[in-house]
């Protein structure tokens, strides 16, 4: 934008037929766009001619601007504009951010975990958000070429946790090298995934399936499978989902009813039976599935690997998000499964299942509450940009007090799951089990009703706009609107809750006493 106005030029075009006006230092010719400005003409010729910056912010977000850039003309005469946004940079609202990138001292983090979060925000920000708000209204299946971008990236890779698998993919985010990779890494990139807020369905249709469908695989596949499958996976040219839920069983996993029986030559299994809630399963190629292959109980399941085949068939589910989730109702209908894609020993397979979780639910928790941190940036930006009865939202005690809220619990989950991630980098997997499983479990249950207190006040905060899937308060909309996908899947806050305190309870000194 090369050209220059004086604000006094700028007020002689203050026309219908000939309309400009100036926002954060910008001159934009807007009479092309008055027909079609959906906020209607009478509201943009009140306004034409003078400077509209704040009557813009009050009732658009910031990319408006970005989208409609051809109406702008030029600057105003020795001005800069000073709302910035820019992609992939860290946010200066206090606690938009975790701690650490805001200034604060960490334990945890180094130079590696800097540079992969850098690399992770800008490719989230500039590959995959220009296309979120589509997807997310219109749904349909993601293009391949998304999905091998974040698998080409090494942010498929980067998921599913610190492991052998990381020498599959050319390279990782930021050239961070497989030995230096640890579950903070991993953190990161979920968290980041999570920043797409206003669009969760197309988030979770970006691989929900993939994080939870692959690792059973890489830990209990025999090596064919893994070679055969593992690769393709993880570079973005094949999906996978898990498909353990059936209309019949969700937490109560030991009793799913899909069965797998062997046939007479020993040679396959034929599944029957249904899946309900499969994420991503509309469109995955590769099905981690628990079948019944025994008697009653936990003792009788058994997982599989089905690919889709003859008998297999997914039906699209009407949920409260974008269908570009692909959640999905999947049917098997007589299919016949090689027995060498058992995972893992025949009537095992709850261990399987088992191992899957703890993972699963960490990662609810790094993305869950990352949706809720950027529900406080939203409300924190809006209670010092909105003004009502005469003064900013934030000048009202009771705004404040919900802000305080809202952060302090926030920092809370925040806090617990860095100290949980520290504790996994350090442990083996059955130390893990052993000493983490409780502790997930509580903080799962913690910060999906936290989720809830943030997205309760944030509504009340945005009043109308918090309703309304457009505009200033979208990512409040889709928060009220999804985050209980999260106090249920892996697991629903009560049994979570229970979990962690029967968990507790095999530790509990037989001796204490009051
Ligand atoms: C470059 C300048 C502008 C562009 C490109 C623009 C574009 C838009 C768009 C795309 C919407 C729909 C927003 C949504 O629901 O997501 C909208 C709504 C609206 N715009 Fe603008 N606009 C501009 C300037 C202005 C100005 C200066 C005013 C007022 C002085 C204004 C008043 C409104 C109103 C009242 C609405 C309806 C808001 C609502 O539903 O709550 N617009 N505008």
């Amino acid at each position: 934008m090369s050209k220059t106005f004086s604000r006094d030029e700028v007020s002689r075009h203050n026309k219908a037929d000939d309309l400009w006006i100036v926002i954060d230092s910008v001159v934009y010719d807007l009479t092309r766009f008055l027909p079609a400005h959906p906020g209607g003409e009478h509201v943009l010729i009140e306004v034409a001619g003078k400077d509209a910056t704040e009557e813009f912010y009050s009732l658009h977000r910031h990319e408006i601007l970005k989208k409609f850039s051809k109406f702008a003309i030029g600057l105003v005469n020795g001005e800069k504009p000073k709302i910035q946004q820019e992609e992939g940079a860290i946010s200066k609202v206090p606690y938009a951010e975790t701690a650490y990138w805001m200034g604060s001292k960490s334990p945890y983090y180094n130079e590696s975990h800097i540079a992969f979060k850098k690399a992770v925000r800008e490719f989230v920000d500039t590959q995959l958000r220009p296309h979120a708000q589509e997807y997310e209204e219109n749904g349909g299946k993601i293009a391949p070429e998304l999905y091998q971008a974040m698998g080409r990236f090494g942010l498929l890779a980067s998921r599913i946790g610190p492991g052998p698998h990381l020498k599959l993919v050319p390279n990782l985010p930021a050239g961070v090298k497989p030995e230096q990779f640890d579950y903070f890494h991993e953190q990161i990139a979920h968290e980041e995934m999570a920043r797409l807020g206003s669009s969760p369905g197309f988030s979770d249709g970006l691989g929900a399936g993939f994080v939870i469908g692959l690792p059973p695989v890489l830990a209990f596949g025999p090596a064919e499978m893994k070679k055969k499958i593992a690769p393709a996976v993880l570079l973005g040219d094949k999906r996978i989902c898990l498909a353990i839920t059936e209309p019949y069983a969700g937490s109560d996993v030991a009793n799913i009813r899909c069965t797998a029986t062997k046939t007479a030559d020993g040679k396959h299994y034929i599944v029957n039976g249904v899946k309900k809630w499969i994420t991503n399963g509309h469109f995955a190629d590769y099905f981690v599935t628990a079948v019944r292959t025994g008697g009653k109980g936990h003792s009788g399941v058994s997982m599989l690997l089905i690919e889709r085949s003859e008998g297999v068939e997914t039906k699209q589910m009407k949920t409260s998000y974008s269908s570009a989730a692909g959640t999905a109702y999947v049917t098997f209908d007589n299919v016949k499964v090689p027995v060498e894609n058992l995972i893992g020993t025949e009537n095992q397979g709850f261990p399987v299942i088992m191992f899957n979780f703890n993972h699963e639910r960490w990662y609810i928790i790094s993305a869950i509450n990352r949706s809720s941190r950027s529900v406080v940036e939203e409300s924190f930006k809006w209670a010092v940009q909105r003004k009502v009865f005469g003064k900013p939202l934030i000048e009202q005690p009771v705004i404040r007090f919900k802000l305080a809220k809202m952060i302090a619990e926030v920092e809370s989950v925040q806090n617990w799951l860095e100290s949980i991630t520290y504790n996994m980098t350090k442990m083996s997997y059955k130390e893990q089990s052993l000493h983490l499983g409780g502790p997930i479990a509580l903080l799962k249950y913690h910060s999906t009703r936290v989720a809830h207190n943030v997205s309760d006040d944030a509504v009340q905060i945005f009043g109308g706009r918090a309703i309304t899937k457009t505009g200033l308060g979208s990512v409040v909309e889709a928060a009220q609107r999804t985050y209980k996908y999260a106090s249920i899947l892996g697991g629903s806050e009560e049994i979570m809750a229970d979990l962690g305190v029967r968990m507790a309870l095999k530790s509990f000194p037989k001796t204490a006493r009051l």
